[in-house]
């Protein structure tokens, strides 16, 4: 059947009863190796199969650009997965819904994060109380004689910012109780998915049965009723303090609220419903989370095992801000190799080892290949950002890559793609910019760093990329 189905469709990887290709995407974890492999025998586009689904790799920028970008519309669909929808008991959210319920929320939720200040400084000024957060716990530990857990300041920081953007509160002292339960669960999770007998579910659901302990379904039971209760008892409390008269909005629950009402009033039921809602929050939680986080502890992990870069990094921060007052985003344009040092970090780090899964949605052409509307089709971003043609040795750690050699400022490179190309491109970029910037910077200017143990920056133990886990001692650069 598999020899049949093949026929049609661009050549690839010999695909294996009932998993396809997804045991050889591990040889070696996390899968750029085996991309990479594929990339060069069969060139920029070629097949995978994910168990019997077959899906259409797009593996360079050119090729990308033509399909997502210029024939956007063909592109634009998520690939329903069963899992997801029993999850959340229908097709809900951003993420993975398609059509009106997709483009709907995702102009309404880009409309809200500008309004809500992305646009403006307001957003720039919620960051930077959370960077200040983070400063006096930093400022705390030192003379310690313990060693602190790094990267958990930064987590700590992001999720008061999503968690100020969509449910307007951030976690303190006193309610830093619900914050560690969440987090709990949210560790349970990442966990969880990083066994590939977990994730292989996702697309041979059957297996599940074969592998009770190991069973997706019974992962997702297991915290799925305690995140929807958090998400709604906070929409409860948001809901009962909304002055529906006011136009402003602080945050995104708000927004939607007031929005319900109003559609509400004209017969409309359905679009803005308070389990969309749920969902809606649960995306932007787990969209903006752990990829920002995950990104976060990699930069500095890259920081820590590049003495060279330190130098660099420092020598600049001297020179251009010169103290210890906040860097804000008005001094981008001035910090070149900082703004080089983030996008080689996202790069090297690329976090996303296989990108969302899309489908087409009319016939097309694809290479010359004739596309059936349905076909699986993935931009593949990871496999862009290491292309030695692009970057030449893209293993190694190169901010420079990004320094025009003549004026000597920050220069684009297209193919560094993290938050992924076309129409359903990251809703979150320009926070997560802003996030990354402005934590990384004004980190790397207040403090030196002191590990006694340098993160690992091997990525071939773990079938996800996870988060850097070390501790260190910080003392002031200034003082
Ligand atoms: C460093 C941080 C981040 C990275 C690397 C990242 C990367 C990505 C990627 C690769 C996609 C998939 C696009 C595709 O389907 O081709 C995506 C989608 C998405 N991201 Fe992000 N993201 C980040 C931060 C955020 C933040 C902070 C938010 C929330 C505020 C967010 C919200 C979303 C949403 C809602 C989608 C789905 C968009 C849609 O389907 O229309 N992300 N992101």
């Amino acid at each position: 059947q598999f020899y049949w189905r093949r026929r049609n469709l661009p050549p690839g990887p010999m695909p294996w009863p009932l998993v396809g290709n997804f045991v050889s995407m591990f040889y070696p974890p996390p899968g750029y190796g085996a991309f990479n492999r594929w990339t060069k025998k069969y060139g920029d586009i070629y097949t995978f199969w994910l168990g019997s689904t077959p899906y259409i790799m797009i593996n360079s920028y050119e090729k990308m650009k033509e399909t997502f970008v210029k024939d956007g519309d063909t592109y634009v669909a998520k690939k329903p997965q069963g899992f997801n929808e029993e999850f959340r008991g229908g097709s809900y959210g951003v993420i993975e819904t398609n059509g009106e319920v997709w483009r709907n929320h995702r102009r309404f939720a880009l409309m809200n994060l500008r309004d809500i200040g992305l646009g403006k400084d307001l957003m720039q000024e919620k960051i930077l109380i959370e960077v200040e957060d983070m400063f006096k716990d930093f400022d705390s530990t030192i003379g310690s004689i313990e060693e602190v857990d790094i990267p958990l300041r930064f987590y700590n920081g992001v999720v008061n910012v999503i968690n100020q953007a969509t449910l307007g509160y951030r976690f303190d002292s006193e309610n830093y109780n619900d914050f560690a339960k969440l987090k709990n669960l949210l560790d349970f999770q990442n966990e969880a998915f990083n066994d590939p007998i977990v994730m292989i579910q996702a697309f041979v659901p059957a297996l599940g049965k074969l592998f009770p302990n190991h069973s997706i379904q019974k992962i997702l039971d297991g915290f799925k009723n305690d995140f929807y209760g958090f998400f709604n008892e906070q929409i409860e409390k948001n809901r009962k303090k909304v002055d529906f008269d006011s136009e402003e909005s602080d945050n995104y629950c708000e927004a939607y609220l007031k929005e319900q009402k109003k559609r509400e009033a004209e017969g409309d039921f359905e679009s803005f419903s308070n389990k969309q809602l749920s969902n809606m929050i649960l995306d932007l939680w787990f969209a903006g989370l752990v990829t920002t986080t995950t990104t976060i502890s990699w930069a500095i992990a890259y920081f820590l095992h590049n003495p060279e870069v330190q130098e660099k990094i420092y020598e600049e921060l001297d020179r251009v801000i010169g103290g210890e007052r906040l860097i804000t985003t008005s001094d981008k344009n001035d910090l070149p190799y900082m703004n080089s040092f983030i996008n080689e970090s996202q790069r090297c780090a690329n976090i996303i080892p296989i990108n969302l899964f899309h489908e087409t949605t009319k016939d097309t052409t694809i290479n010359g290949w004739l596309v059936k509307a349905g076909t699986g089709v993935i931009a593949q971003i990871s496999t862009v950002m290491m292309d030695e043609k692009v970057f030449p040795n893209p293993e190694k750690f190169d901010p420079t890559r990004y320094i025009d050699k003549e004026t000597g400022k920050f220069k684009k490179i297209d193919e560094v793609l993290p938050f992924s190309i076309g129409k359903r491109q990251c809703l979150g970029e320009g926070l997560a910019r802003m996030e990354l910037f402005l934590f990384i910077s004004n980190f790397l200017n207040r403090y030196k760093i002191k590990v006694g143990e340098l993160p690992s920056i091997d990525k071939s133990n773990e079938t996800t990329v996870t988060p850097r886990k070390f501790n260190g001692f910080v003392t002031r650069r200034y003082l």
